[in-house]
């Protein structure tokens, strides 16, 4: 059996009395792309921060790389190797678009050039402060923060998010490289059919637990009944 890069066990995640994540289990490999999807407000976006350091969980427990991290501090959860796209795009507004990537990097096969080179409006810009960008370039350098990064498992809690269809594809290019060259993942996703294409398995979240799970997104993404049933969306 090969280990789990990502062991989430039985988590319980609460905000005060509210009990959003209700014993939450999954697992990532190394090299494999999880998909996550669910309607709005179903805990997606807890989880990540759950498994990410953001919030705590009251219950249940997480390794990466074997090692126990539910609890542990965002920081020390990044240094063990996550890398997050966090939802809404997050830069540093006074920083330049160049160090706003050179902050985030670490040793590891992606590079600030590849990011250049995967979205070339960034090189075109890469003196001026983040926070001039449009929204939909913020969101292509947080996804290069999160890649220069170089972590063996890289969160991306909706990463197309109110963008054009041309910025879509290109964070969908980055995403099937991600998987090609055989970094583990997790996408979060309200674009089903986007992330359907380009994940090796999927989970669908439905008020804090796990609903249903497929080793076969190719077959969910065009069954179209299933898609109703568990995301109400499809049916055309
Ligand atoms: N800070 C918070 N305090 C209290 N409740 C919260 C908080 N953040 C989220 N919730 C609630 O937790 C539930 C899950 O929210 P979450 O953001 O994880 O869902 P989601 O699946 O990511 O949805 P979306 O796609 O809208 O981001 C929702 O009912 C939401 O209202």
């Amino acid at each position: 059996m090969t280990e789990a890069l990502l062991d989430v066990r039985g988590v319980h995640t609460y905000y005060g009395s509210s009990h959003v994540l209700q014993g939450v289990s999954l697992t990532v490999r190394e090299g494999e792309v999880l998909g996550i999807l669910g309607r709005n407000g179903m805990g997606k976006t807890t989880l990540i921060h759950t498994v990410s350091g953001l919030l705590r969980p009251r219950e249940g427990e997480i390794t990466l790389g074997g090692r126990p991290i539910a609890g542990a501090p965002a920081e020390r959860i990044a240094r063990a190797g996550l890398s997050l796209v966090p939802q809404g795009h997050r830069v540093f507004p006074s920083l330049t678009v160049r160090e706003n990537l050179k902050v985030a990097a670490r040793r590891g096969a992606w590079t600030i050039d590849d990011v250049a080179d995967r979205f070339p409006v960034l090189r075109e810009r890469w003196s001026l402060p983040a926070g001039k960008l449009s929204g939909g370039q913020q969101q292509m350098l947080t996804m290069g923060r999160a890649l220069v990064g170089n972590g063996r498992l890289v969160l991306m809690d909706e990463p197309t998010e109110g963008l054009d269809p041309q910025t879509v594809a290109r964070i969908g290019d980055v995403v099937d490289e991600l998987r090609r060259r055989g970094t583990a993942a997790i996408l979060v996703e309200q674009k089903v059919d986007f992330a359907l294409r380009r994940v090796d398995r999927a989970l669908v979240l439905e008020r804090g637990r796990v609903v249903h799970e497929t080793a076969d997104p190719q077959a969910l993404r065009t069954d179209a009944a299933a898609l109703r049933r568990l995301l109400a969306v499809g049916g055309s």
